[in-house]
């Protein structure tokens, strides 16, 4: 059988912060339509490792490129098919939901009135439809992540990356997203997100990609995952190869230790 072409192709990727290392050597490829959960410990490198995919982070070491396309060669081509939801996105607070998706679909050369349309049908599937044209600087934080959301795929793009995408979602938004990713896919798109809620990476996700301490420490199916760790959950996976499930009772026990002495 003829080997895919990966969408999505990392050779040792190598990248430091002044003297620390934070990725150790990455190598992955991903395939058009796979939905990959990218998930590993606070500090592990997966915001690190998804700023280089989008070409915002170019210093680093190794060979990344998108589509064919390097992605420190050629970055505009790249940014052309891709979409990114970042983890802690300084939204322009003084705009409203509109402004600001009429902003970002400039960049990505839309006409105005194509903008306002998808902009509007979006918001609105999100229950924004009242707050259209409030400022942002009122809204709570789930309700920033929806704006968010809508801005980093209003261009339809091929790829869409996502930095922790649920955070701050309520249940009905979570199932909302979860629903539109696995259409998105349908569609013939290909995700790759980042996420601490182990249920939906469970759920969601073609494969399963965990990093720990900016290695990859297990890349395979959920049901490939917990057959090789003789584990029952992702959780239990996830924390038998990041060290979590042997050290947090005792950590929990010092935690409480420690509000107690004087
Ligand atoms: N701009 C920066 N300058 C210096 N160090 C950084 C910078 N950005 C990230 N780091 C460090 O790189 C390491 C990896 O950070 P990164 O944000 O990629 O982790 P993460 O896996 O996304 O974590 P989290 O789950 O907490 O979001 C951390 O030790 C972090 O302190």
């Amino acid at each position: 059988m003829q080997e895919l072409t990966p969408v999505i192709s990392i050779r040792n990727l190598q990248k430091s912060y002044g003297d620390q290392q934070v990725l150790k050597g990455i190598d992955l490829d991903i395939h058009q339509g796979e939905i990959i959960g990218y998930i590993g410990p606070n500090g592990a490198g997966k915001s690190t490792t998804l700023k280089i995919l989008i070409g915002i982070l170019g210093d680093f070491s190794g060979e990344v490129s998108i589509l064919g396309y390097d992605v420190k060669k050629d970055a505009m081509e790249v940014k052309k098919h891709i979409g990114y939801v970042p983890e802690n996105a300084m939204l322009y607070e003084v705009l409203t939901p509109m402004e600001y998706l009429l902003f970002i679909g400039r960049l990505y050369q839309l006409e105005d009135a194509q903008i306002e349309k998808r902009a509007k049908e979006l918001l609105s599937l999100f229950g924004l439809s009242d707050v259209i044209d409030s400022r942002m600087s009122t809204f709570s934080k789930g309700m920033r992540q929806k704006v968010l959301l809508i801005s980093g795929m209003i261009h339809n793009p091929d790829i869409i990356f996502l930095d922790e995408p649920l955070s701050g979602l309520d249940a009905n938004a979570v199932i909302l997203v979860k629903e539109i990713l696995a259409k998105l896919k349908k569609a013939g798109k290909t995700i790759l997100y980042s996420s601490h809620i182990m249920d939906v990476v469970e759920k969601l996700s073609d494969r399963i990609v965990i990093i720990n301490k900016g290695q990859i420490v297990a890349n395979g199916t959920f049901e490939e995952l917990k057959a090789q760790d003789s584990m029952s959950s992702l959780e239990g996976v996830f924390g038998s190869l990041t060290g979590g499930n042997h050290e947090n009772q005792a950590r929990a026990d010092e935690f409480i230790q420690a509000l107690s002495s004087l």
